[in-house]
């Protein structure tokens, strides 16, 4: 016999669990990064006791001995005058690694201080930007982007690689890796090993060479380059496929000295004569194991091996998953005495730590209903991106989904562009991607990661739950999976993630979610509406019996839509309808076997009359609204 309740949610998370979970995760990451610097910072205190030998070489200024606070004013002005002979002094300095911003020459008094105030900031943080071999444009660029420290990844290579060394590197996803490549390359042909030797001037050929596996990631890694590498006055270009050819043959006949790109057409551009590595002093394969699986490997073989001389070129590969296939490989590309840093290393997660990953069971049909309830649940009003296995299922999820957009390889790359941009820039809140997207992307304010089923390897589950929880950030990893076709065990063991189960949000969650994602929006609210309503609110609270918090209740019911929670179903939001639960005792397969249940106990015009039928993701019951004028009717039946 069915039995039909008026649905009320399984008791949601509350916020307060929440929170503690996120404090949780941010405790955990700062135990771990505490750990990482500490280490980090062991180096750091060797170079600075190096770099305090050189100090006290060098003849010191008495007027300066007691100069340890300067005014900002005089600092800036120090930093300037640096900046310019810094400059000047490059190609005198290029080939030493040494101390190119405390190489004491003419305006040694103005350098000195600058010296001490760098001592200054180094007791602050070991990490901080000024304790590397980071020229002044590069600080300056840096700090305008509000980098004041280097990530561990970051300054654990740092020198190594502008010290020389070819280098593996591996953090988790979210981790700097991209600038931990891309600082000391551009130190280095500026200031470093490489400036000496590096070619100028028009028609230049590439120093530097970044093979990466997908085109919306060379775009995102040139725009770090064009940053950066712009504020050394450094060009670069971006070669990908499905984009006209003539304007990167014209940038590169003009010279460049950094090109980025995926493999196919790097390789059309050098078999079509356009580029000459002959004179490469970097090579890197960022997401390397991406692109020496295979299929690519034999391009990116072709592609690395057009260097005229493999023992004067630096190769680093980074990555946040580096299978064990992978070691083979490197042996092919990189120097035996290469150096390696792996912040995963046997660590049992090689996830990202700021994430909270959960599975969720879900059957196919079920998805696009299920889809928008855990977006309202829990992506926190940020952007969700969710991963599927085709392409097709990619553009289908888009199409039924309110307010998603599609990007895979069958899309135009014009396309495919707009629309990439159009969600960095809010433009609309859900992307439903197929693996195209899985790697590197870093957009602001992921909050969310739905992958429709189980990946089928441990590196895209890495991969795609990593496109959240970014720069110290937390996020949401949920994967679905249909209990009776995919099995993630294997994802579960070889990740080290213990996933977090859950069953899919119930009405009264998403209404909870919609009020907490109200009360967020409140802190928002300039306070110049205080003034206004200030004498309204104080009227409510006098002459209400309610209590304040239950007034504020309200006010946030409203704020998020909700005016009377009875007279408006949360299942499909219309007004006079009320969602009720419908259980039979056994599986509930499909909907025709819901509306066959409920046409033996109950008038055909009412089994009509009910709205958007689902079945609930376990597959145990179905979801339905009904008027609230019939409820009774269903409830008797
Ligand atoms: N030192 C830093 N301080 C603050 N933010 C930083 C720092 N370094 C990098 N970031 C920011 O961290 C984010 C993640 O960086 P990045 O994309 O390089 O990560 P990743 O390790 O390459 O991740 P993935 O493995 O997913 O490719 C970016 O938004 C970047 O601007």
């Amino acid at each position: 016999m069915p039995s039909i309740v008026v649905a009320a949610a399984a008791e949601p998370q509350s916020a307060d669990t929440n929170n503690k979970k996120k404090s949780m995760k941010k405790a955990e990451y700062a135990a771990e990064m505490e750990e990482i610097n500490n280490s980090v910072e062991k180096k750091v205190k060797k170079e600075k006791k190096s770099s305090k030998k050189t100090k006290l070489t060098s003849e010191p200024d008495p007027d300066d001995s007691n100069s340890v606070k300067k005014t900002k004013e005089k600092k800036r002005k120090a930093l300037e005058i640096d900046g310019d002979d810094f400059k000047e002094e490059r190609s005198e300095t290029s080939s030493e690694m040494g101390e190119p911003m405390n190489n004491l020459g003419k305006n040694k008094k103005k350098k000195m201080k600058f010296v001490e105030e760098d001592e200054e900031e180094k007791e602050e943080d070991p990490n901080a930007v000024s304790n590397f071999r980071i020229s002044q444009p590069l600080r300056e660029m840096l700090k305008s982007k509000g980098i004041e420290a280097l990530f561990p990844i970051q300054a654990m290579t740092f020198n190594m690689i502008l010290d020389g060394s070819d280098l593996v590197g591996r953090a988790r996803t979210g981790q700097g890796k991209t600038l931990a490549f891309v600082l000391p390359i551009l130190e280095s042909l500026t200031n470093g090993p490489a400036a000496a030797s590096r070619k100028t001037g028009y028609g230049r050929a590439p120093s530097v060479l970044v093979l990466l596996p997908t085109r919306e990631l060379a775009t995102q890694v040139h725009a770090d380059f064009e940053v950066y590498g712009g504020a050394l006055g450094l060009k670069s270009c971006c070669l990908y496929g499905g984009s006209p050819y003539p304007p990167q043959q014209n940038q590169l006949k003009r010279g460049v000295d950094i090109v980025i790109g995926t493999p196919g057409r790097i390789k059309d551009h050098l078999e079509r004569g356009n580029l000459d590595f002959r004179g490469l002093k970097f090579r890197v394969l960022d997401e390397a194991d991406e692109m020496l699986r295979m299929g690519f490997v034999e391009d990116v073989e072709l592609i690395l091996g057009k260097v005229e001389d493999p023992s004067k070129v630096q190769t680093l590969l980074f990555s946040a998953t580096l299978p064990s296939w992978v070691k083979q490989i490197q042996a092919k590309f990189l120097k035996q005495d290469k150096k390696t840093a792996d912040l995963v290393g046997n660590e049992k997660m090689k996830a990202s730590t700021n994430v909270r990953h959960i599975v969720l069971p879900c059957s196919v049909s079920a998805r696009s209903q299920l889809i928008p309830d855990i977006i309202q649940c829990y992506s926190s009003g940020g952007r969700t991106i969710i991963f599927t296995e085709t392409k097709d299922s990619a553009s289908t999820l888009a199409g039924v989904l309110p307010g998603a957009r599609a990007l895979h390889g069958d899309i135009q790359q014009a396309t495919r562009e707009v629309t990439l941009s159009g969600f960095r820039s809010g433009k609309f809140q859900t992307l439903v991607a197929t693996n195209v997207a899985a790697r590197g992307l870093d957009i602001d304010d992921v909050q969310l990661i739905i992958q429709c089923e189980p990946p089928r390897d441990v590196e895209a589950y890495i991969h795609r739950s990593g496109r959240t929880g970014r720069a110290g950030k937390s996020g949401v990893a949920v994967m679905l999976y249909d209990p009776r076709k995919s099995n993630f065990s294997r994802i579960e063991r070889e990740s080290g993630v213990k996933f977090e189960h859950i069953s899919a949000p119930q009405p009264a969650d998403i209404a909870k979610a919609a009020g907490a994602e109200a009360a967020e929006k409140i802190n928002e609210i300039s306070d110049s509406v205080i003034p206004v309503f200030k004498a309204a609110a104080e009227e409510l609270l006098n002459t209400s019996d309610l209590s304040p918090s239950d007034l504020l209740a309200k006010a946030l019911a409203k704020a998020a839509g909700y005016s009377e929670i009875k007279s408006r179903s949360l299942l499909t939001s219309m007004e006079g309808y009320v969602t009720v639960l419908l259980e039979c005792g056994k599986p509930i397969y499909s909907p025709s076997f819901a509306y066959g249940a409920l046409r033996r106990f109950l008038p055909e015009d009412k089994v009509e009359s009910i709205k958007g039928l689902a079945l609930t993701a376990d597959g145990k019951a179905a979801v339905f609204d009904v008027a609230v004028a019939d409820l009774d009717t269903f409830l008797a039946g």
